[in-house]
Formats: structure tokens, C-alpha cells, sequence
């Protein structure tokens, strides 16, 4: 009897396969691979991971973003690109890749790349795959895609600490970890696990956000700490990891990523101002592990 190797079969010894060979070839091409994350739902991820990505976009820098949520895909919403058509050049061996839509906000940032299932599918349409498919997605997503030569590859994963998020991080060589966090105790608790994951898979500079941290009132101006106050902190300390910064509740925020215009482009907000910093201290720390490596 002949066993054949499925063409998408990595075994060790037969070489890799085509997909995941692409896969590497583009990664040398990424300076800084960044992944966000939390360990649960809702705390603002993709919020951070769009922002994060636009205030890098704004200082200069080339960055794409891979939204790598592939059941609830919005990157491609928030970053105002949804509507737009992905096309695709064939090659000569017969694999195709995706040209990735790009915003530059009316100059306003360097063109940002995106590329999301939200891209492929209609806006209503569950995506209903099993772990296999998903994985396989994700890597075309990498693979597949014309990402070019970039300074930041902003890669935003679903919530939790499952499939997804262990197909990419055996699957690139991340640079950072940003871990999202509102300042409650069960998002903490969950928070700490996306923190330990990304401790057991290696990855060098591992940062805490505190999204939602507090409102600032519309009426009297005052501080309110709706969900507690400096959990985030308190979790990286304990975590021993970095503390990258505190970002209000910002009623605009929503209001203008449902608008796809990142409220880090709306400069006099605290919001913009927070992104705005913890962007600049992660290139700093980076660039300080670059030059010890
Ligand atoms: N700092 C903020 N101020 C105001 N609204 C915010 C803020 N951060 C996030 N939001 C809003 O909260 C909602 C959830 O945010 P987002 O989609 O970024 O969360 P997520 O953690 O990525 O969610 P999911 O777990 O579904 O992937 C969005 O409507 C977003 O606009």
C-alpha cells in the first residue's frame, strides 16, 4: 500500500509545506510581529489593535493589521475598509494572494493594510467552521496575502486562549504581546491566563492595557472609576510584566470606530492621547530588545 502525503501535511523530515514555506519568506519581511489579546470578551481588543495600529500609521510607520477572529471579524469595519474589494494575483505555481485593501485617512497616517475574514463574507453571515478549517484560514491569511514589507504587523486575535491564537503563535515568531484588560476582577482573571499563555509560548515583551479604565464625566468633568480602579496595574505587577497605560471610556470611541475613524485620529481626545503614548513606549521598549538581541 502507498501513503501519500496530503500536499498541506507537515511532516518532519519530508520539508514544509507551500503555504507555511510563504509564510516565512513574507515573516522576514515584518519587523515587528504584535499580537493583542485578552482573555475575554468585549474588553476593547480590536479597539486597541486598530488604535494601536493607526497611532503607529500616524508616527510614521508602515503597519498591517491581521484580524485573525474569524468568527467575529470587525477590524475591517472599524479601520473604514469593509466595503472594499479584495483582489487577487495568481502565481505561477498556481496559488493565488489576496492584495490587501489599505486606509491612509485622507493622509492623515501612512496607508494601513488590513486584511480580515470580514473582508470575504457578507457582513450577516456566520462563519461556521470547524478548528481545522479555521486554522487553515488563518495561516492564508498570513500566507496568502500581498502584505509587503512592513514595520509592524499588528496580528488581533479572538478572545480567550484557544485554536486560533496557538496556530499563530507556532506559526510566527511574535515580538510582543499586548494583553487587554478592563479593570474588574473576572476580566483580571482571565487576563492573567492570556498572560501566561504567551508566557509558555516564548514570547519576548509581554504588556498589559487597561481599557474602559474610567469615564470622565460629560457634564461635570469628574473622574469615575465605573469598574474599579488600577486592576491592569496590579495584574502586571504581579505577572511581572510591563504596564503600558490606562485608556478612558470615551463616548466618541465608540461612536467613531462604529464610523470606521479610529479615535486615535480625534488628537484632543484623552483617548487619542493615551494611544497616542503607549504607542510610543512600545516602539521604545522594542527597539531597546532589538539592540540587545
Ligand atoms: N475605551 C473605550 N471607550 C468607549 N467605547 C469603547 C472603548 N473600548 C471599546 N469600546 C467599545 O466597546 C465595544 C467592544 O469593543 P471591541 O469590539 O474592541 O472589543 P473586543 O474585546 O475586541 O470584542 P470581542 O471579544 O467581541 O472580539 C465596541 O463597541 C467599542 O467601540
Amino acid at each position: 500500500m502507498t501513503i501519500k502525503t496530503p500536499p498541506s501535511f507537515n511532516v518532519p523530515g519530508l520539508g514544509v509545506d507551500p503555504l507555511t514555506q510563504r509564510i516565512k519568506e513574507k515573516e522576514k519581511q515584518w519587523k515587528y510581529k504584535v499580537a493583542v489579546l485578552s482573555g475575554k470578551g468585549g474588553v476593547g481588543k480590536s479597539t486597541v489593535a486598530v488604535n494601536l495600529a493607526t497611532a503607529l500609521a500616524k508616527q510614521g510607520y508602515f503597519v498591517g493589521i491581521l484580524d485573525a477572529d474569524v468568527h467575529g471579524p470587525n477590524v475591517a469595519k472599524m479601520l473604514g475598509v469593509e466595503n472594499a474589494e479584495v483582489l487577487a494575483e495568481e502565481f505561477e505555481d498556481g496559488h493565488f494572494e489576496m492584495i490587501p485593501p489599505m486606509n491612509d485617512f485622507l493622509g492623515q497616517t501612512t496607508p494601513i493594510k488590513v486584511m480580515s475574514m470580514g473582508l470575504m463574507v457578507p457582513e450577516d453571515q456566520p462563519i461556521i467552521w470547524r478548528g481545522s478549517l479555521v486554522t487553515k484560514a488563518i495561516k492564508q491569511l498570513l500566507g496568502d496575502v500581498k502584505w509587503g514589507s512592513l514595520d509592524f504587523m499588528i496580528v488581533d486575535f479572538p478572545p480567550g486562549t484557544g485554536d486560533q491564537i496557538l496556530t499563530v503563535t507556532q506559526t510566527i515568531q511574535l515580538d510582543a504581546a499586548i494583553i487587554v484588560t478592563t479593570p474588574q476582577e473576572v476580566a483580571l482573571l482571565d487576563t492573567g491566563k492570556a498572560v501566561n499563555m504567551m508566557k509558555q509560548m516564548n514570547v519576548p515583551y509581554i504588556a498589559v492595557i487597561e481599557n474602559m479604565s474610567y469615564l470622565i464625566c460629560p457634564h461635570c468633568g469628574n473622574k469615575i472609576d465605573l469598574f474599579g480602579e488600577g486592576g491592569g496595574e496590579k495584574l502586571a505587577k504581579k505577572e511581572g510584566v510591563d504596564f503600558l497605560g490606562k485608556v478612558p471610556i470615551d463616548l466618541k470611541a465608540r461612536e467613531a470606530s462604529d464610523n470606521g475613524i479610529p479615535i486615535v485620529l480625534y488628537e484632543d481626545t484623552p483617548a487619542a492621547k493615551e494611544f497616542m503614548e503607549i504607542a510610543q513606549k512600545l516602539v521604545t521598549k522594542l527597539e531597546e530588545l532589538k539592540k540587545k538581541e
